[in-house]
């Protein structure tokens, strides 16, 4: 691993930031408590600003401004062609504000400016356009009743929706979930988390700016135990739409289940196999593996945890991850030359060390890394375990840093018998030349996504989320639009019709 110490500030002018009040009905606005909370910069430990905390009182507020916008205002009325009109808009904007949001996203999560700004912002913008151009095509379908009846579906849209979002990807997160409930027409709150809450409330304005109407969309950040909570347990709100831990997405259905039994979407956690058959071309598919788990310092849910790879293989491969690593930047995330920045905040910083900790202790070989950095801020070695039994806690848990167990395997059979003894089911990678091999093992696996020969290979189009405890339903796509609408059957009697 090399260390970068370019320094930001000389080669970007970081800044100033505009928005840290909730944003409710249309207007910048201070919690009813008053009370305020600090956003950590993970590169330094340094306050960067202090953001309104919201509670209960103001969870009630945004709904109730939600609501009204729902229930009487022009939303999910204005003509589709409108409401793709403005949604275009509103991705002009981001991509003409790219380079602000990038630092937001980069101070806040740590993430690496550049990347952001130049492919994250412009392929968010990109999500924003595929459901603009779905917005005119939302219909249900005619019947074919089986008497003198005519019926028809109408696909209505699901009304108020509680977005609660995380720290590891604050754009595409709020774009996704907001994105698809745009154009079904829904109103929203949106509770980002309380380490990043600095790019939702910029996207708050911008859409504002775009022309969607007050009420539409609104943030209210916080806390997940109160405002987060208040938010699943409210009558007044539709649905919820949560990304983050299994845990909390338990809490997230059991507080919808006793209030007003609103649907809930969940996509968590994973621990997701890379699986590597011997007929691959090493200097090819070392470098996806590598980026498999360090991409985004690990904190991403479909990481690659797993490597697994096939005996004919394994030496060569695993001296190819090692020469990799050892040419791996971390550093600050707006120096061009780094490709991983600190860990969001010192609780995750800690809990991957933790992790890292129980390798060596259950008898996992280190081959790369293994420590933090001897600096300030949230910085940690990429870390390679080799020779990790299945039943090892770091092949097991999600770790969510940039800390790969590597398994050795012989047989196709036991790879995927192996690969699903995991109670996640998010992700999978299959790497082989071999298209007997690339069916069997696609079909075999139980994850939501499947990447062949291929790894993150996200698209607007392509539906994503999980199998088992990784959650349900899924986020882009069209079935991401889909969950924002309800079905409502009409049928009426018809007389003297030629046929059925
Ligand atoms: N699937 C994914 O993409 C993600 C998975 N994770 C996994 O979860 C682990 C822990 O991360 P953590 O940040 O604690 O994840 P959480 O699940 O706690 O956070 C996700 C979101 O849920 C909110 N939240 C927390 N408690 C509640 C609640 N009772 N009701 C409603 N909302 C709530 C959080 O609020 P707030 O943070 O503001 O308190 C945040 O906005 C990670 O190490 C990783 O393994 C984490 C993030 C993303
Ligand atoms: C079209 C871009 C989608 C990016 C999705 C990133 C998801 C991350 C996660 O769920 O952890």
């Amino acid at each position: 691993m090399a260390e970068s110490n370019g320094n930001s500030e000389t080669q970007f002018q970081i800044p100033k930031i505009k928005f840290t009040k909730l944003f409710i009905n249309g207007e910048f606005v201070d919690s009813v408590s008053g009370n305020t909370f600090e956003t950590i910069d993970p590169r330094n430990e340094e306050v960067i600003a202090r953001i309104s905390e919201g509670d209960k009182e103001d969870v009630d507020l945004a709904v109730k401004a939600a609501r009204e916008a729902f229930d009487n205002g022009p939303w999910p009325r204005l003509s589709p062609s409108e409401r793709r009109r403005i949604m275009l808009k509103f991705a002009d904007l981001i991509v003409e504000n790219a380079e602000e949001i990038a630092a937001l996203d980069a101070m806040d999560a740590g993430k690496l400016f550049a990347p952001v700004k130049n492919m994250d912002i412009p392929a968010a913008a990109e999500v924003i356009r595929y459901y603009a151009g779905a917005a005119d095509k939302i219909h249900g379908t005619t019947l074919k009743m089986s008497r003198e009846l005519q019926g028809y579906t109408l696909l209505e849209p699901i009304g108020v929706v509680g977005h609660i979002i995380p720290w590891n990807f604050p754009t595409q997160m709020f774009i996704m979930k907001v994105g698809p409930a745009l154009a079904a027409g829904c109103t929203m709150i949106v509770k980002p988390a309380e380490q990043t809450p600095l790019s939702a409330l910029y996207y708050a304005q911008l859409a504002k700016q775009a022309g969607v109407p007050d009420g539409v969309i609104n943030v209210v950040t916080g806390f997940g135990s109160t405002a987060g909570a208040a938010l699943c347990s409210h009558m007044d709100v539709d649905k919820i739409s949560f990304t983050g831990s299994t845990e909390v997405g338990r809490l997230v259905m059991q507080a919808a289940a006793l209030s007003n039994l609103k649907p809930v979407s969940l996509e968590l956690g994973g621990k997701s196999p890379f699986i590597v058959f011997d007929d691959v071309d090493v200097d090819k598919i070392a470098p996806l593996a590598l980026v498999g788990i360090l991409y985004n310092k690990g904190e991403i849910c479909v990481a690659g945890s797993r490597l697994f790879i096939q005996e004919g293989i394994y030496d060569k491969f695993v001296k190819k991850l090692e020469e990799m690593a050892k040419t791996w930047v971390v550093g600050d995330p707006f120096d061009p030359n780094s490709h991983q920045g600190p860990q969001v905040d010192k609780k995750q910083y800690e809990r991957v060390l933790s992790y890292i900790e129980h390798g060596k202790r259950e008898g996992a070989k280190l081959l790369t890394g293994g420590n933090a950095l001897d600096r300030k801020g949230y910085f940690i070695e990429p870390t390679i375990f080799i020779d990790v039994e299945d039943d090892m806690t770091i092949a097991k848990e999600e770790i969510f840093g940039p800390v790969l167990a590597v398994m050795k395997f012989k047989t196709v059979e036991e790879v995927i018998k192996r690969a699903n003894c995991t109670n996640y089911g998010l992700a999978a990678g299959v790497m082989t030349n071999d298209l007997n091999i690339a069916n069997t093992v696609s079909r075999s696996i139980r994850a939501g996504v499947i990447w062949i020969n291929c790894y993150f290979a996200f698209d607007p189009d392509c539906p994503y989320g999980g199998y088992k405890c990784s959650g349900f339903e899924r986020d882009l796509g069209m079935e991401g639009l889909h969950k924002y609408l309800q079905v409502k059957s009409v049928a009426t009697p018809i007389y003297n019709s030629p046929w059925l």
